[in-house]
Protein backbone atom coordinates (compact mmCIF):
# COMPACT_ATOMS: atom_id res chain seq x y z
CA UNK A 1 0.00 0.00 0.00
CA UNK A 2 2.90 2.65 0.84
CA UNK A 3 4.71 0.75 -1.60
CA UNK A 4 2.04 2.09 -4.41
CA UNK A 5 1.23 5.48 -3.07
CA UNK A 6 4.83 6.47 -3.17
CA UNK A 7 4.92 5.32 -6.42
CA UNK A 8 1.95 7.75 -7.24
CA UNK A 9 3.29 10.42 -5.51
CA UNK A 10 6.66 9.95 -7.19
CA UNK A 11 5.10 9.33 -10.66
CA UNK A 12 2.98 12.59 -10.05
CA UNK A 13 5.76 14.59 -8.77
CA UNK A 14 7.74 13.22 -11.94
CA UNK A 15 5.14 14.54 -14.52
CA UNK A 16 4.50 18.01 -12.68
CA UNK A 17 8.27 18.66 -13.22
CA UNK A 18 8.88 17.34 -16.57
CA UNK A 19 5.17 19.58 -17.57
CA UNK A 20 6.76 22.57 -15.93
CA UNK A 21 10.09 21.60 -17.61
CA UNK A 22 7.97 21.52 -20.75
CA UNK A 23 6.35 25.38 -19.65
CA UNK A 24 9.83 26.99 -18.72
CA UNK A 25 10.72 25.56 -22.01
CA UNK A 26 8.18 26.88 -24.29
CA UNK A 27 9.75 29.83 -26.54
CA UNK A 28 7.92 32.65 -25.42
CA UNK A 29 8.77 31.91 -21.75
CA UNK A 30 12.80 31.17 -22.57
CA UNK A 31 12.15 35.15 -24.12
CA UNK A 32 10.55 36.68 -20.58
CA UNK A 33 13.02 35.05 -18.66
CA UNK A 34 15.83 36.24 -20.79
CA UNK A 35 14.63 40.33 -20.81
CA UNK A 36 14.03 39.81 -17.57
CA UNK A 37 17.68 38.84 -16.85
CA UNK A 38 18.68 41.68 -19.52
CA UNK A 39 16.26 44.29 -17.25
CA UNK A 40 18.71 43.33 -14.33
CA UNK A 41 21.81 42.95 -16.13
CA UNK A 42 21.36 46.35 -18.08
CA UNK A 43 20.04 48.04 -15.04
CA UNK A 44 17.20 48.93 -16.93
CA UNK A 45 14.45 49.85 -13.66
CA UNK A 46 13.47 52.49 -11.46
CA UNK A 47 15.26 52.69 -8.21
CA UNK A 48 13.12 53.65 -5.20
CA UNK A 49 14.32 54.28 -1.82
CA UNK A 50 12.36 52.43 0.48
CA UNK A 51 12.07 52.27 4.58
CA UNK A 52 15.15 52.29 6.09
CA UNK A 53 16.83 53.63 3.00
CA UNK A 54 16.29 50.24 1.06
CA UNK A 55 16.27 49.94 -2.24
CA UNK A 56 13.86 48.84 -4.16
CA UNK A 57 13.31 48.48 -7.67
CA UNK A 58 10.63 48.55 -10.22
CA UNK A 59 10.96 46.71 -13.37
CA UNK A 60 9.80 47.04 -16.51
CA UNK A 61 6.46 45.13 -17.39
CA UNK A 62 6.61 42.70 -20.59
CA UNK A 63 3.11 42.96 -21.70
CA UNK A 64 3.19 40.37 -24.72
CA UNK A 65 5.70 37.53 -26.17
CA UNK A 66 4.96 36.26 -29.23
CA UNK A 67 6.76 33.42 -31.64
CA UNK A 68 5.87 34.31 -35.51
CA UNK A 69 7.56 32.31 -38.21
CA UNK A 70 11.00 34.53 -38.81
CA UNK A 71 10.74 36.59 -35.01
CA UNK A 72 10.08 36.09 -31.83
CA UNK A 73 8.92 39.39 -30.21
CA UNK A 74 7.94 41.04 -26.81
CA UNK A 75 6.37 44.25 -25.65
CA UNK A 76 7.30 45.90 -22.80
CA UNK A 77 6.63 48.97 -21.27
CA UNK A 78 8.73 51.21 -18.77
CA UNK A 79 7.89 52.52 -15.51
CA UNK A 80 7.20 55.89 -15.45
CA UNK A 81 10.65 58.11 -14.84
CA UNK A 82 12.80 55.84 -16.37
CA UNK A 83 14.69 57.50 -19.10
CA UNK A 84 13.62 55.51 -22.34
CA UNK A 85 17.57 56.56 -23.90
CA UNK A 86 18.97 53.84 -21.33
CA UNK A 87 17.28 51.67 -23.31
CA UNK A 88 18.36 52.76 -27.07
CA UNK A 89 22.18 53.00 -24.62
CA UNK A 90 21.79 49.56 -24.22
CA UNK A 91 20.89 48.04 -28.21
CA UNK A 92 24.34 46.08 -27.39
CA UNK A 93 22.70 44.55 -24.99
CA UNK A 94 19.67 43.15 -26.49
CA UNK A 95 22.18 42.50 -29.73
CA UNK A 96 24.10 39.95 -27.22
CA UNK A 97 21.26 38.35 -25.21
CA UNK A 98 18.58 38.12 -28.89
CA UNK A 99 21.09 37.54 -31.34
CA UNK A 100 22.76 40.27 -34.02
CA UNK A 101 19.63 40.60 -35.89
CA UNK A 102 17.61 41.62 -32.84
CA UNK A 103 15.64 44.93 -33.56
CA UNK A 104 14.19 47.65 -30.71
CA UNK A 105 11.38 49.98 -31.76
CA UNK A 106 10.07 52.56 -29.43
CA UNK A 107 6.56 53.95 -29.81
CA UNK A 108 5.51 57.66 -29.83
CA UNK A 109 4.38 57.02 -25.80
CA UNK A 110 8.48 56.62 -24.66
CA UNK A 111 7.96 54.35 -22.63
CA UNK A 112 6.93 51.18 -25.06
CA UNK A 113 9.33 49.21 -26.59
CA UNK A 114 8.83 46.01 -29.23
CA UNK A 115 11.76 43.99 -29.49
CA UNK A 116 11.73 41.93 -32.47
CA UNK A 117 14.83 39.10 -32.43
CA UNK A 118 14.96 38.47 -36.16
CA UNK A 119 16.06 34.62 -37.14
CA UNK A 120 18.20 36.11 -40.12
CA UNK A 121 18.69 39.64 -41.81
CA UNK A 122 17.02 40.98 -44.84
CA UNK A 123 19.29 39.18 -47.74
CA UNK A 124 20.86 41.91 -50.48
CA UNK A 125 18.85 42.16 -53.60
CA UNK A 126 19.41 43.52 -56.84
CA UNK A 127 17.22 47.55 -57.99
CA UNK A 128 14.55 46.47 -59.64
CA UNK A 129 12.36 48.94 -61.39
CA UNK A 130 9.44 46.72 -62.86
CA UNK A 131 8.80 46.12 -59.48
CA UNK A 132 9.03 49.08 -58.27
CA UNK A 133 7.03 51.08 -60.63
CA UNK A 134 4.00 48.52 -59.33
CA UNK A 135 4.46 49.92 -56.13
CA UNK A 136 4.84 53.60 -56.68
CA UNK A 137 0.97 53.68 -58.25
CA UNK A 138 -0.76 57.09 -57.19
CA UNK A 139 2.42 58.71 -55.89
CA UNK A 140 3.40 62.01 -56.91
CA UNK A 141 7.43 61.92 -56.01
CA UNK A 142 8.24 58.41 -54.91
CA UNK A 143 11.47 58.18 -53.03
CA UNK A 144 12.54 54.51 -52.11
CA UNK A 145 13.98 53.56 -49.56
CA UNK A 146 14.75 49.49 -49.98
CA UNK A 147 13.27 46.69 -48.09
CA UNK A 148 11.92 46.10 -45.08
CA UNK A 149 10.58 42.70 -43.30
CA UNK A 150 7.58 42.92 -44.76
CA UNK A 151 8.74 44.06 -48.26
CA UNK A 152 9.08 47.15 -50.14
CA UNK A 153 9.61 51.05 -48.43
CA UNK A 154 8.64 53.96 -50.22
CA UNK A 155 7.09 57.51 -49.05
CA UNK A 156 5.56 60.32 -51.08
CA UNK A 157 7.61 63.06 -50.53
CA UNK A 158 4.90 65.95 -51.84
CA UNK A 159 3.30 65.67 -48.00
CA UNK A 160 7.13 64.59 -46.70
CA UNK A 161 9.34 67.27 -48.37
CA UNK A 162 12.85 66.64 -48.03
CA UNK A 163 15.22 64.00 -47.57
CA UNK A 164 18.97 63.35 -45.40
CA UNK A 165 20.59 60.84 -46.14
CA UNK A 166 24.25 59.89 -44.33
CA UNK A 167 26.30 57.33 -44.09
CA UNK A 168 29.98 56.50 -43.57
CA UNK A 169 32.79 55.72 -46.65
CA UNK A 170 31.67 52.81 -48.21
CA UNK A 171 28.31 52.11 -46.56
CA UNK A 172 25.74 52.36 -49.33
CA UNK A 173 25.16 56.03 -49.09
CA UNK A 174 25.68 56.80 -52.82
CA UNK A 175 24.20 52.91 -54.31
CA UNK A 176 20.94 54.63 -51.92
CA UNK A 177 21.42 57.78 -53.65
CA UNK A 178 21.55 56.88 -57.17
CA UNK A 179 18.41 54.79 -56.85
CA UNK A 180 16.18 56.72 -55.15
CA UNK A 181 17.42 59.77 -57.75
CA UNK A 182 16.76 57.05 -60.86
CA UNK A 183 13.28 56.13 -59.38
CA UNK A 184 12.84 59.65 -59.59
CA UNK A 185 13.56 59.90 -62.93
CA UNK A 186 11.67 57.33 -63.92
CA UNK A 187 8.46 57.81 -62.67
CA UNK A 188 7.92 61.15 -62.17
CA UNK A 189 6.69 62.87 -65.60
CA UNK A 190 7.11 66.40 -64.59
CA UNK A 191 10.80 66.69 -62.82
CA UNK A 192 12.92 68.68 -62.66
CA UNK A 193 16.55 67.67 -60.84
CA UNK A 194 19.62 69.67 -60.52
CA UNK A 195 22.40 67.69 -58.76
CA UNK A 196 25.07 69.84 -56.96
CA UNK A 197 28.24 67.94 -55.85
CA UNK A 198 31.91 69.88 -55.03
CA UNK A 199 33.74 66.48 -54.88
CA UNK A 200 33.19 65.65 -58.23
CA UNK A 201 32.35 61.93 -57.59
CA UNK A 202 28.62 61.30 -57.34
CA UNK A 203 26.49 63.01 -59.83
CA UNK A 204 28.56 62.05 -63.35
CA UNK A 205 25.72 59.10 -64.45
CA UNK A 206 22.88 62.27 -63.85
CA UNK A 207 24.92 64.32 -66.97
CA UNK A 208 22.67 64.94 -69.51
CA UNK A 209 19.44 63.20 -67.93
CA UNK A 210 19.25 66.35 -64.94
CA UNK A 211 18.69 69.84 -65.82
CA UNK A 212 22.08 70.42 -64.51
CA UNK A 213 24.98 68.88 -62.64
CA UNK A 214 27.20 71.41 -61.07
CA UNK A 215 30.77 70.36 -59.13
CA UNK A 216 31.43 74.59 -58.53
CA UNK A 217 30.23 76.76 -55.51
CA UNK A 218 30.02 79.38 -58.08
CA UNK A 219 27.93 77.04 -60.33
CA UNK A 220 26.06 75.48 -57.04
CA UNK A 221 24.88 79.15 -56.44
CA UNK A 222 24.09 79.73 -59.86
CA UNK A 223 21.64 76.90 -59.59
CA UNK A 224 20.23 77.70 -56.24
CA UNK A 225 19.44 81.49 -56.77
CA UNK A 226 17.65 80.47 -60.22
CA UNK A 227 15.38 78.09 -57.56
CA UNK A 228 14.94 81.35 -55.42
CA UNK A 229 13.86 83.25 -58.02
CA UNK A 230 11.55 80.06 -59.07
CA UNK A 231 10.43 80.01 -55.38
CA UNK A 232 9.11 83.79 -55.54
CA UNK A 233 7.38 83.45 -58.89
CA UNK A 234 5.57 80.58 -57.99
CA UNK A 235 4.73 81.93 -54.42
CA UNK A 236 3.22 84.69 -57.12
CA UNK A 237 1.43 82.28 -58.81
CA UNK A 238 -0.39 80.72 -55.70
CA UNK A 239 -1.36 84.11 -54.66
CA UNK A 240 -2.55 84.87 -57.77
CA UNK A 241 -4.95 81.72 -58.27
CA UNK A 242 -5.76 82.00 -54.04
CA UNK A 243 -4.37 78.27 -53.75
CA UNK A 244 -2.07 76.92 -50.86
CA UNK A 245 0.05 73.90 -53.05
CA UNK A 246 1.15 74.00 -56.52
CA UNK A 247 -0.64 71.29 -56.69
CA UNK A 248 -4.43 72.72 -56.91
CA UNK A 249 -3.49 75.07 -59.90
CA UNK A 250 -4.85 74.54 -62.92
CA UNK A 251 -2.81 71.54 -64.95
CA UNK A 252 -2.15 73.64 -67.82
CA UNK A 253 -0.11 76.16 -65.54
CA UNK A 254 1.12 73.76 -62.62
CA UNK A 255 4.89 73.50 -62.93
CA UNK A 256 7.33 70.61 -62.67
CA UNK A 257 8.47 69.15 -59.03
CA UNK A 258 11.88 70.56 -58.42
CA UNK A 259 14.45 68.05 -56.88
CA UNK A 260 18.10 69.95 -55.62
CA UNK A 261 19.80 67.09 -54.68
CA UNK A 262 23.33 67.99 -52.88
CA UNK A 263 25.88 65.41 -51.88
CA UNK A 264 28.32 66.40 -49.36
CA UNK A 265 26.48 69.18 -48.53
CA UNK A 266 28.91 69.87 -45.24
CA UNK A 267 31.64 71.30 -47.40
CA UNK A 268 29.39 74.11 -48.55
CA UNK A 269 28.82 74.80 -45.09
CA UNK A 270 30.99 78.34 -45.48
CA UNK A 271 29.20 79.04 -48.37
CA UNK A 272 26.46 81.36 -46.61
CA UNK A 273 24.80 82.59 -49.47
CA UNK A 274 24.19 79.11 -50.60
CA UNK A 275 23.33 77.50 -47.64
CA UNK A 276 20.80 80.36 -46.62
CA UNK A 277 19.15 79.60 -49.99
CA UNK A 278 18.59 75.76 -48.96
CA UNK A 279 17.06 76.64 -45.41
CA UNK A 280 14.86 79.10 -47.34
CA UNK A 281 14.02 76.10 -50.08
CA UNK A 282 13.93 73.90 -46.87
CA UNK A 283 11.76 76.39 -45.27
CA UNK A 284 8.96 77.14 -48.23
CA UNK A 285 9.49 74.57 -50.83
CA UNK A 286 6.83 72.04 -49.75
CA UNK A 287 3.59 74.33 -50.83
CA UNK A 288 5.65 75.54 -54.05
CA UNK A 289 6.91 72.25 -55.27
CA UNK A 290 10.56 72.39 -54.77
CA UNK A 291 12.26 69.49 -52.57
CA UNK A 292 15.82 69.06 -51.09
CA UNK A 293 17.89 65.81 -51.22
CA UNK A 294 21.07 66.46 -49.04
CA UNK A 295 23.75 63.71 -48.20
CA UNK A 296 26.67 63.73 -46.53
CA UNK A 297 29.42 61.17 -44.89
CA UNK A 298 29.73 62.47 -41.80
CA UNK A 299 27.13 64.40 -40.31
CA UNK A 300 27.98 67.62 -39.33
CA UNK A 301 26.22 69.33 -36.25
CA UNK A 302 27.01 72.51 -37.37
CA UNK A 303 24.77 71.81 -40.92
CA UNK A 304 22.07 69.91 -39.75
CA UNK A 305 21.68 72.31 -36.62
CA UNK A 306 18.58 74.21 -36.27
CA UNK A 307 16.21 74.75 -39.60
CA UNK A 308 17.62 72.28 -41.45
CA UNK A 309 16.96 69.05 -39.40
CA UNK A 310 13.60 70.49 -38.03
CA UNK A 311 12.15 71.04 -41.88
CA UNK A 312 13.65 67.43 -43.31
CA UNK A 313 12.09 65.01 -40.83
CA UNK A 314 12.60 62.62 -42.84
CA UNK A 315 16.23 60.69 -42.69
CA UNK A 316 18.28 57.43 -43.84
CA UNK A 317 21.25 56.64 -41.54
CA UNK A 318 23.95 54.35 -42.99
CA UNK A 319 26.67 52.94 -40.90
CA UNK A 320 28.04 55.69 -38.68
CA UNK A 321 31.54 55.16 -36.64
CA UNK A 322 29.68 55.87 -33.58
CA UNK A 323 26.42 56.71 -31.54
CA UNK A 324 26.81 60.58 -31.36
CA UNK A 325 27.26 60.86 -35.33
CA UNK A 326 24.19 58.26 -35.49
CA UNK A 327 22.37 60.68 -33.13
CA UNK A 328 23.05 63.25 -35.59
CA UNK A 329 21.17 62.03 -38.13
CA UNK A 330 18.38 59.90 -36.74
CA UNK A 331 17.96 61.25 -33.48
CA UNK A 332 18.95 57.83 -31.98
CA UNK A 333 22.65 55.77 -31.62
CA UNK A 334 20.91 52.54 -34.38
CA UNK A 335 23.51 53.47 -37.17
CA UNK A 336 26.06 52.87 -34.81
CA UNK A 337 25.26 49.07 -34.28
CA UNK A 338 25.19 48.55 -38.23
CA UNK A 339 28.06 46.20 -38.96
CA UNK A 340 30.29 47.39 -41.49
CA UNK A 341 29.68 44.39 -43.59
CA UNK A 342 26.59 44.95 -43.73
CA UNK A 343 26.28 47.22 -47.07
CA UNK A 344 23.33 49.19 -47.72
CA UNK A 345 21.63 48.60 -44.53
CA UNK A 346 20.21 51.73 -42.79
CA UNK A 347 17.82 53.06 -40.36
CA UNK A 348 14.83 54.98 -42.12
CA UNK A 349 13.22 57.92 -39.56
CA UNK A 350 10.26 58.56 -40.76
CA UNK A 351 7.40 58.15 -38.26
CA UNK A 352 9.20 56.15 -35.89
CA UNK A 353 12.59 54.10 -37.15
CA UNK A 354 12.30 51.32 -39.51
CA UNK A 355 15.54 48.60 -40.74
CA UNK A 356 15.89 49.06 -44.53
CA UNK A 357 18.08 47.14 -46.70
CA UNK A 358 18.58 49.21 -49.48
CA UNK A 359 18.99 48.31 -53.30
CA UNK A 360 22.04 47.50 -54.93
CA UNK A 361 22.50 49.30 -58.11
CA UNK A 362 25.27 49.57 -59.76
CA UNK A 363 26.52 52.55 -62.07
CA UNK A 364 26.37 50.89 -64.90
CA UNK A 365 23.20 49.55 -64.39
CA UNK A 366 21.70 53.09 -63.81
CA UNK A 367 22.77 54.11 -66.89
CA UNK A 368 20.90 52.02 -68.41
CA UNK A 369 17.81 52.73 -66.57
CA UNK A 370 18.41 56.56 -67.51
CA UNK A 371 19.38 55.96 -71.18
CA UNK A 372 16.21 56.72 -72.41
CA UNK A 373 16.16 59.89 -70.60
CA UNK A 374 19.48 61.77 -71.83
CA UNK A 375 18.81 64.87 -73.64
CA UNK A 376 22.22 65.31 -74.32
CA UNK A 377 25.26 63.69 -74.43
CA UNK A 378 27.31 65.40 -72.14
CA UNK A 379 24.16 67.56 -69.99
CA UNK A 380 25.51 71.23 -71.53
CA UNK A 381 24.62 71.47 -75.21
CA UNK A 382 20.84 71.04 -74.87
CA UNK A 383 17.82 73.79 -75.90
CA UNK A 384 15.61 71.94 -73.49
CA UNK A 385 18.53 73.04 -70.56
CA UNK A 386 17.29 76.64 -68.71
CA UNK A 387 19.31 79.53 -69.93
CA UNK A 388 20.03 80.48 -66.16
CA UNK A 389 23.13 82.31 -67.17
CA UNK A 390 21.04 85.11 -68.53
CA UNK A 391 19.15 85.35 -65.03
CA UNK A 392 22.19 85.32 -63.20
CA UNK A 393 22.81 88.72 -65.59
CA UNK A 394 19.83 90.00 -64.70
CA UNK A 395 20.26 89.55 -61.21
CA UNK A 396 24.07 90.86 -61.08
CA UNK A 397 22.16 94.10 -62.57
CA UNK A 398 20.00 94.25 -60.23
CA UNK A 399 22.32 93.85 -57.59
CA UNK A 400 24.21 96.59 -58.23
CA UNK A 401 20.59 98.57 -58.74
CA UNK A 402 20.69 97.76 -55.11
CA UNK A 403 23.94 98.27 -54.19
CA UNK A 404 24.15 102.07 -56.29
CA UNK A 405 20.66 102.86 -54.43
CA UNK A 406 22.18 101.97 -51.02
CA UNK A 407 25.18 103.69 -51.94
CA UNK A 408 23.37 106.87 -52.89
N1 LIG B 1 22.35 48.02 -51.10
C1 LIG B 1 23.48 47.36 -51.23
N2 LIG B 1 23.49 46.00 -51.23
C2 LIG B 1 24.65 45.32 -51.34
N3 LIG B 1 25.86 45.89 -51.47
C3 LIG B 1 25.91 47.22 -51.48
C4 LIG B 1 24.72 48.03 -51.36
N4 LIG B 1 25.08 49.32 -51.43
C5 LIG B 1 26.41 49.33 -51.58
N5 LIG B 1 26.92 48.08 -51.61
C6 LIG B 1 28.32 47.70 -51.76
O1 LIG B 1 29.11 48.56 -50.96
C7 LIG B 1 30.09 49.25 -51.74
C8 LIG B 1 30.13 50.71 -51.29
O2 LIG B 1 28.90 51.30 -51.63
P1 LIG B 1 28.75 52.86 -51.91
O3 LIG B 1 29.76 53.30 -52.91
O4 LIG B 1 27.35 53.13 -52.21
O5 LIG B 1 29.15 53.41 -50.47
P2 LIG B 1 29.30 54.92 -50.02
O6 LIG B 1 28.84 54.94 -48.61
O7 LIG B 1 28.63 55.84 -50.91
O8 LIG B 1 30.84 55.15 -50.08
P3 LIG B 1 31.55 56.46 -50.62
O9 LIG B 1 31.06 57.56 -49.76
O10 LIG B 1 33.00 56.12 -50.43
O11 LIG B 1 31.14 56.59 -52.06
C9 LIG B 1 29.63 49.10 -53.19
O12 LIG B 1 30.71 48.95 -54.03
C10 LIG B 1 28.77 47.88 -53.19
O13 LIG B 1 29.52 46.74 -53.56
Amino acid sequence: MITSSTTFLAGAVGSATSAYMVYRGLPENVIRRKLEGLFRTGEIYLKIIGYKKKELRSYPKIKRVKTYFDRREAVFTLPVGVDPSVVHGKAWLFKQTFGEFAELHMNDDSRTFILKAYINSISHYNYDLEAIREHVKGMELPIYAGKDRRGYVFYDMVPNPGLIISGEPGSGKSACLRSVLTTLINTVDDLELYCADLKKSEFHVFKGVAKEVVTTSGEILRVVMHIQRELMRREKVLESHEVEHVNQLPKAIRPPYIVLAIDEVALLKKETAIMEVIEEISTIGRALGVYPILSMQRPDAQVLDGKLKNNLTVRFGFRQSNEINSRIVIDSGECATIKNSDKGEMYMKFDGLTKVQGPLLSVEHARELLAPFKWSKDGIDSDERVDITEESQELDNHEDVIEMGMLG
